[in-house]
């Protein structure tokens, strides 16, 4: 403790000195220098259990190089690069040039296939033939067709859920008895060709067959089995082997 104090003091005459020399001198120089010393090291407490002994050159106060010798903002600095064998930072122009672009996609080969997040064709081809705005009948707009659906109005046309072969779905493609198969699904299309958007005509292209493909090509957007559950007849198998 005494030893503590007699540090501090030392300081305070050492601070005084040194502002008496700055005084003295203030002819010459506007600006007086103060000079702090550190306390001298405390032999008294040398070997105290309660402090941690330190070597003498922990007790630098310097605070750490800011910022850090090998930092990049150094670099920057023209003459500290010059004289420092730091590495050097590459410009935008010295790094490596950006990847050629893929042959393929320039030809316009790498379509989106199944599975992609791509935009379906059906919204990025044009429709090659112009086509005629189709007006629906009154009483026959999407409301209405929801409206009879809920209705509870028997729409399928069969007594229960069937097996249907492609050669069974063959048969029922007139406009009064009109089957198609959607995504492995049969549905009676007769009662909605009133209803559809794009008419009739359109519509039948698929009667008797598999539209899967057609229908995907058209409007992919379209959920098929939303519209049409309520005519849902049963589900496409492959044809018995005889
Ligand atoms: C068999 C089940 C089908 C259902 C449930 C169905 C349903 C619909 C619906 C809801 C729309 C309106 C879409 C919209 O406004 O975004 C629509 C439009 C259309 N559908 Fe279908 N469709 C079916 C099959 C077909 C088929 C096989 C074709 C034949 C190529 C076709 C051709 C069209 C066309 C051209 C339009 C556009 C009508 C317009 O905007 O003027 N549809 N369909």
């Amino acid at each position: 403790m005494t030893s503590y104090l007699r540090g501090w003091l030392s300081m305070g005459i050492s601070s005084t000195s040194s502002l008496a020399s700055a005084t003295e001198e203030g002819s010459k120089s506007d600006v007086p220098t103060v000079t702090r010393e550190s306390p001298p090291p405390d032999e008294d407490d040398e070997g105290s259990a309660t402090e941690t002994e330190r070597e003498p050159e922990d007790d630098d106060d310097s605070p750490p190089a800011f910022p850090s010798l090998n930092s990049a903002q150094r670099v920057q600095q023209g003459s500290v690069a010059a004289s420092s064998p730091l590495p050097k930072v590459l410009t935008d122009a010295q790094l490596m040039p950006p990847p050629a672009i893929p042959s393929g996609r320039l030809l316009g080969l790498n379509r989106p296939g199944p599975g992609s997040l791509a935009v379906p064709p059906t919204t990025t081809k044009r429709p090659s033939k112009k086509r005629e705005k189709v007006v629906l009948a009154p009483g026959h707009s999407p409301m209405d067709w929801a409206n009879l659906k809920a209705s509870g109005r028997d729409l399928r046309g069969v007594p229960t859920l069937m097996r249907v072969t492609p050669s069974m779905l063959k048969q029922h493609n007139t406009r009064d008895n009109a089957w198609t198969a959607l995504n492995g699904k049969v549905y009676n299309m007769t009662p909605y060709l009133e209803y559809h958007p794009g008419g009739e005509k359109e519509l039948m292209r698929v009667a008797g067959r598999d539209g899967t493909k057609l229908f995907a090509s058209t409007h992919a957007w379209v959920s098929a089995d939303m519209m049409l559950d309520a005519c849902l007849v049963g589900f496409l198998v492959s044809e018995p082997i005889s």
